[in-house]
């Protein structure tokens, strides 16, 4: 059996999420394996995500026609089919030999767009090339502010949408497991747009935002923002969106999770510009949380790369399709047949 064959064959077996991470486990190398799944310190931000979604409950309206279930979301001028999105996640050759090539593949297939993320193991060009939906770029700054103005060029020369940039990493978290087992670039694995982590600069700051607005031709997207304060702050500089993320509680521990962080912000932001959530995002039922309580859409992180572990481009296509059938069927369920239908009313107060 080659890996093909083999990769299909275990991703007919998936039935969720949760599936999907167990048969990574199995799958990944240890420490590829602690790369993904770790959160920072202690984890409580990583299990925050989790159990703040898992303990809101739903409140259902009866008698809705949802014969015709609309997922569609515009998202800057952008026609997406459902409002999930594949999260920035580095270094995809650590999961599976295809690395972002079968992930631009997967979200492809599953009619999903891939925010790239600045530490790929294959160059943008690649990925571009082998894309069939849009692509986003997410952006980290680094020291050399040249060297950030040439990313965010080669970005837009291959055709990526906007750019996330992120804002919640001046430094890594304490990432203990990630420690425990020496994680570091396998031999002849290479990170073709940035040198090393070490490159991230701790200096970035609202003139940066500035900076990066002066010459970036494609909207700009801050990716991480916790405080409605700095929510405010990203609107008063003219950002295109927000993403209210704690990096799926992988760099500060005991932040809240972003499901409890959303509602404020939203309410701040007040559809001024678009906010996009991730962490913790497991079910189609977390989706409509997410959207009920203020997001446009949602991005999935570790599932996506426990996907591409189990299956390469089929694994990341099974995990899209998975979350976009149980949104479907959580919309039915909760009578809301389109997405704007969705609102606080389906959060049981
Ligand atoms: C393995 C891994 C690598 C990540 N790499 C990046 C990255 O390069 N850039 C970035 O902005 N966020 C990165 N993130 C954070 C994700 O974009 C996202 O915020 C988070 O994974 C969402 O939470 P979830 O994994 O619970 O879905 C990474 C997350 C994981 C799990
Ligand atoms: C190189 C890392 C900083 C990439 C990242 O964002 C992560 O691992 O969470």
């Amino acid at each position: 059996m080659n890996v093909a064959e083999r990769d299909l064959l275990d991703v007919n077996q998936l039935i969720n999420l949760f599936d999907v991470e167990k048969l990574a486990a199995e799958r990944m190398t240890p420490m590829a394996y602690e790369y993904v799944a770790s959160g920072a310190a202690d984890e409580f931000t990583l299990r925050w995500n989790r159990q703040a979604l898992d303990s809101i409950k739903l409140n259902t309206r009866v008698l809705v026609d949802v014969s015709r279930i609309d997922t569609r979301v515009s998202l800057f001028g952008l026609d997406l089919a459902y409002p999930i999105l594949v999260a920035p996640t580095a270094y995809h050759r650590t999961m599976h030999p295809e690395g972002e090539l079968a992930t631009a593949r997967g979200a492809g297939a599953a009619e999903a767009l891939y925010v790239v993320s600045s530490f790929t193991n294959t160059p943008l060009s690649e990925i571009a090339s082998v894309a069939t939906q849009p692509l986003w770029f997410q952006l980290y700054v680094s020291d050399d502010r040249e060297q950030t103005k040439a990313l965010v060029q080669e970005a837009e020369a291959q055709g990526c949408r906007a750019l996330c940039v992120t804002v919640d990493t001046p430094v890594a978290g304490v990432r203990n497991r990630q420690q425990r087992v020496n994680f570091a670039m396998p031999e002849g694995i290479r990170t073709p747009h940035m040198a090393d982590a070490f490159a991230l600069t701790k200096s970035l700051t609202w003139k940066d935002v500035d900076w990066l607005q002066s010459f970036a031709k494609i909207p700009i997207l801050l990716k991480g923002i916790l405080n409605s304060d700095d929510a405010e702050l990203a609107i008063q500089a003219g950002v295109s969106g927000i993403i209210v993320s704690n990096h799926g509680g992988r760099n500060l521990d005991t932040v809240p999770a972003t499901i409890e962080a959303l509602p404020r912000i939203a309410e701040r932001v007040n559809k001024r510009v678009p906010v996009l959530m991730d962490g913790g995002i497991r079910r189609g039922t977390d989706v409509v949380k997410a959207i009920a309580l203020g997001a446009n859409a949602v991005l999935v992180g570790k599932p996506i790369c426990f996907g591409l572990a189990c299956g390469g481009a089929d694994g990341v296509a099974k995990v899209l399709t998975i979350l976009r059938t149980e949104l479907e069927l959580a919309m039915a369920l909760t009578g809301k047949a389109t997405l704007t239908d969705i609102d606080q009313s389906v959060i049981w107060r």
